[in-house]
């Protein structure tokens, strides 16, 4: 009896899964998408993506049918770009048509109804509150305001190293809690109790909402997320994160309340319960909204920053003679200096570009965050219609020979003397995304790279621990949304003593 409604039911989702993606392309017939790989009946191209990580895949198939594909994920049509022009025509001249996002159901419940700004549709509610990041949260004069916050943490992190010198050392973790102690103080101004349940959500987070999940991939057949276990899954993580939340903001109140206007410096979670309460704004804000908001500064500012401070370590580690090369320029521009800021890393144009090679080989999203066609439009001749997914692959941009002599191979001196910074008007190299759906906290991510690298050089020498040959170091990437390093790199820190 159960087999058979197993069976049955097996059978029905198959219907109407084939009768819906059916009728969508037969819609899209008359219209000359881009060409693609062979599409099975239902799943469309996911085999071809099955075990792999996409931005790998896509590349893969990219070589055989062009930069510019047409893929069919279950019943999402998406399209993917992978060479620099092509990503100039969507990002740059159809910006405006191609500035919506796809919504999930994971990212609906988790972000408030995408009231974030990372995945809130293109409208004017998203233009208000990117504005509000862009000129209150994430300005140069903010990130510069948190500067006392790094620098103590960064003491902190020392001591932490110097006291584990000689041992091997989880460099993932240590990096990710001192980051993540950045992000939480300059958010909420102390640290908060709630900081490692919020950094066990992100990790979930990043898991569950890469929209490649089976129940994401058919979205018309809603009760695949119920037998799937995606539904109550996300639906607990959605009860965490809020008390998370409401806790925080309670502990805040309290905070204000004793401390009235005493702070020194306002904190993110002020700053954003000023602009609500002043008000006059077109979408007054609320706290879900504020609560959104704070799941793209815990996503957007946590893992981005410490991935890239990871994979800059494992490349140094990998290729001795950069390694050697960036610590000579810090030491010296160091010298003597008993107690360093965030003014005296400005000048190091080594360290600047291993970072920037870093992020071409690694960039922590490779996928960007996806793109929906909201105005039909054409891209290298081909139509992009209405609600199409649209896909860049920065990563395989940011690799292309055509651009890139020997790609594939870390070569921080290739940035020397070069223009090509992160603002996205290169498009062989966008880490951070271009156009108006481009990441507006690039000065607050690069500054904790750059301060937490250039004390980690100056301070410590580092060996692989466990006896393992540089070579051998595993650049596997992990799955998820973010690119990060797989395997966590275990390195043995030993004091630097500088000469007189
Ligand atoms: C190394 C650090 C970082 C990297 C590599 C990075 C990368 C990215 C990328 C690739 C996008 C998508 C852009 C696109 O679709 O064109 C993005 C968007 C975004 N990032 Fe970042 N990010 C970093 C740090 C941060 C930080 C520190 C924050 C906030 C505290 C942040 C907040 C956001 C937000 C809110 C968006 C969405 C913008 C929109 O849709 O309008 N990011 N980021």
């Amino acid at each position: 009896m159960a087999f058979s409604l197993i069976v049955t039911t097996t059978f029905l989702i198959i219907i109407v899964v084939y009768v819906v993606f059916n009728k969508r392309a037969k819609g899209s017939n008359r219209l000359n998408l881009p060409p693609g790989p062979p599409k099975l009946p239902i799943i469309g191209n996911i085999h071809q993506l099955a075990g792999l990580l996409p931005h790998r895949a896509f590349r893969d198939l990219a070589r055989k049918h062009g930069p510019i594909m047409h893929v069919q994920l279950g019943q999402i049509s998406a399209v993917i770009i992978s060479s620099p022009q092509l990503a100039k025509e969507a990002l740059k001249t159809h910006d405006i048509a191609l500035a919506d996002r796809p919504k999930t159901f994971g990212s609906e419940l988790l972000l408030y109804g995408t009231t974030d700004v990372a995945l809130s549709p293109y409208g004017d509610y998203w233009r208000q509150m990117k504005k509000i990041c862009s000129l209150e949260l994430l300005s140069a004069k903010r990130v510069q305001s948190f500067g006392p916050i790094r620098e103590q943490e960064l003491d902190r992190f020392m001591e932490s190293l110097r006291l584990s010198c000689g041992k091997p050392i989880n460099i993932h973790k240590a990096i990710t809690k001192g980051i993540n102690n950045v992000v939480c103080m300059s958010s909420f101004g102390k640290n908060c109790k709630q900081q490692h349940a919020l950094l066990e959500f992100l990790d979930e987070l990043s898991r569950v909402n890469s929209g490649f999940y089976v129940a994401d991939l058919f979205p018309d057949v809603k009760f695949l997320y119920v037998v799937s276990g995606l539904r109550s899954k996300l639906m607990k993580m959605h009860k965490t994160l809020d008390k998370i939340f409401d806790d925080i903001f309670k502990e805040h109140e309290g905070r204000r309340r004793e401390e009235g206007k005493a702070h020194e410096e306002d904190d993110l979670l002020e700053v954003l319960l000023k602009i609500k309460e002043e008000g006059g704004l077109e979408f007054p804000i609320t706290n879900n909204n504020i609560k959104a908001i704070f799941v793209d500064i815990f996503g957007g500012g946590t893992d981005t920053a410490s991935t890239t401070i990871v994979w800059a370590m494992a490349e140094m580690i990998k290729h001795p003679s950069v390694m050697e090369k960036a610590q000579q320029e810090v030491r010296k521009a160091f010298h003597g200096k008993t107690k360093i800021t965030e003014l005296d890393t400005e000048g190091l144009s080594y360290l600047q570009s291993v970072i920037k090679e870093t992020l071409r080989l690694h960039p922590p999203i490779p996928l960007l965050l996806p793109r929906v066609c909201r105005e039909q439009c054409k891209i290298g001749g081909y139509d992009i219609p209405i609600k199409m997914k649209v896909i860049i692959n920065a990563w395989a941009c940011s690799i292309d020979p055509e651009f890139w002599e020997d790609p594939e191979d870390f070569r921080p001196a290739r940035f020397e003397n070069t223009s090509i910074d992160f603002k996205g008007t290169h498009h062989h190299y966008i880490p951070f995304g271009s156009g108006r759906r481009m990441c507006p906290g690039i000065s607050f991510g690069l500054v904790s790279v750059e301060l937490f690298l250039a004390q980690m050089l100056y301070n410590f020498d580092w060996k692989l621990a466990d006896g393992l040959n540089p070579k051998d170091i595993d650049m596997t990437e992990a799955e998820g949304i973010l690119a990060a390093k797989k395997v966590h790199l275990h390195l043995i820190p030993t004091s630097y003593v500088p000469y007189n």
